[in-house]
């Protein structure tokens, strides 16, 4: 199994960590900018370090609840740490947008798939994905950021998401995008309980079935503070790496986390435990 973008291919026989690289100002920091690029890009190449075969840059936060982030503001926060990172390491570079213009302006700038948590539904994504031959991630989600957690419904949530991939993956053929280029993603905490969460991720062989490399993205989620009953961020990361483990060994391809040691050691195990 392979993903393919205009220059590079991602080689997924074994399942690969995508490291999560937030660059979203920090509150705290004075330094402005430039110091924000100079961290970030130190935080990047530390995750290369420690085995991401990915780095996914966003500039807009779409956890719940989050206002939107104009289109300027998002490209002034990732254009200029993507430029550097492509400059210092060949890693794959996702860029976590839901806008066609940044998509654009981020693969101009040597970002290698797009990562769209609508699924390339904004008006010129579809064109944007097609004309950048990036790869592209495809993600279900109910509703939009600011309210998709509020009371999340589906007939039959597996099959609901499955048949909304589905249909994506249609209309990216139809607007040329080969499928070698395709990763389908289930959108864990996108408009989802915690039900939807545990029935998705137990029916990941599903998703796999479907014949294009499969994105899980858990990391540090809240979907796991109801199963636990308590929250802190150790039980968030513990529950995130054991939930890399078990996707890995559905058949998940991509594993989209905070904690990349820690997930290359879990997918290190399940490769050693596959090998028959
Ligand atoms: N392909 C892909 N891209 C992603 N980008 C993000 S950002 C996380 C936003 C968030 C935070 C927290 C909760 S919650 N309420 O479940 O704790 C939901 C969404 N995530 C994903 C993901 O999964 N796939």
């Amino acid at each position: 199994m392979q993903l393919n973008s205009r220059n590079r291919t991602l080689d997924l026989a074994r399942p690969v960590v995508m490291g999560i690289l937030n660059v979203t100002p920090d509150s705290f920091s004075d330094g402005g900018a430039y110091v924000e690029t100079a961290r970030a890009l130190d935080h990047a190449l530390g995750m290369v370090e420690q085995g991401a075969a990915i780095v996914d840059v966003g500039g807009e936060s779409t956890r719940p609840g989050a206002d939107p982030v104009d289109e300027r503001e998002e490209m002034a926060r990732v254009l200029p740490l993507i430029e550097a990172l492509r400059a210092h390491s060949d890693v794959f570079i996702s860029i976590d947008t839901i806008k066609p213009r940044v998509m654009r302006e981020a693969c101009a700038a040597g970002a290698d798939m797009i990562n769209d948590v609508m699924a390339l539904r904004a008006p010129g994504a579809l064109e944007a994905a097609c004309d950048t031959q990036a790869a592209v991630c495809l993600m279900h989600m109910q509703g939009q950021p600011r309210t998709m957690q509020k009371a999340p419904v589906y007939d039959d949530v597996v099959a609901d998401v499955r048949s909304f991939l589905g249909a994506r993956v249609a209309a990216c053929r139809d607007a040329g995008i080969d499928d070698s280029r395709i990763c389908l993603d289930p959108g864990f905490g996108f408009g989802k309980t915690l039900e939807h969460n545990l029935a998705l991720m137990r029916n990941l062989h599903a998703f796999v079935g479907d014949g294009y490399p499969v994105l899980v993205g858990v990391s540090r989620k809240s979907m796991f503070v109801k199963l636990h009953g308590h929250d802190d961020m150790s039980s968030r990361i513990h529950a995130s790496v054991t939930s890399a483990f078990w996707a890995a060994t559905q058949g998940a391809g991509i594993i989209r986390s905070h904690d990349v040691a820690h997930t290359v050691e879990a997918l290190t195990l399940a490769a050693a435990l596959a090998d028959n």
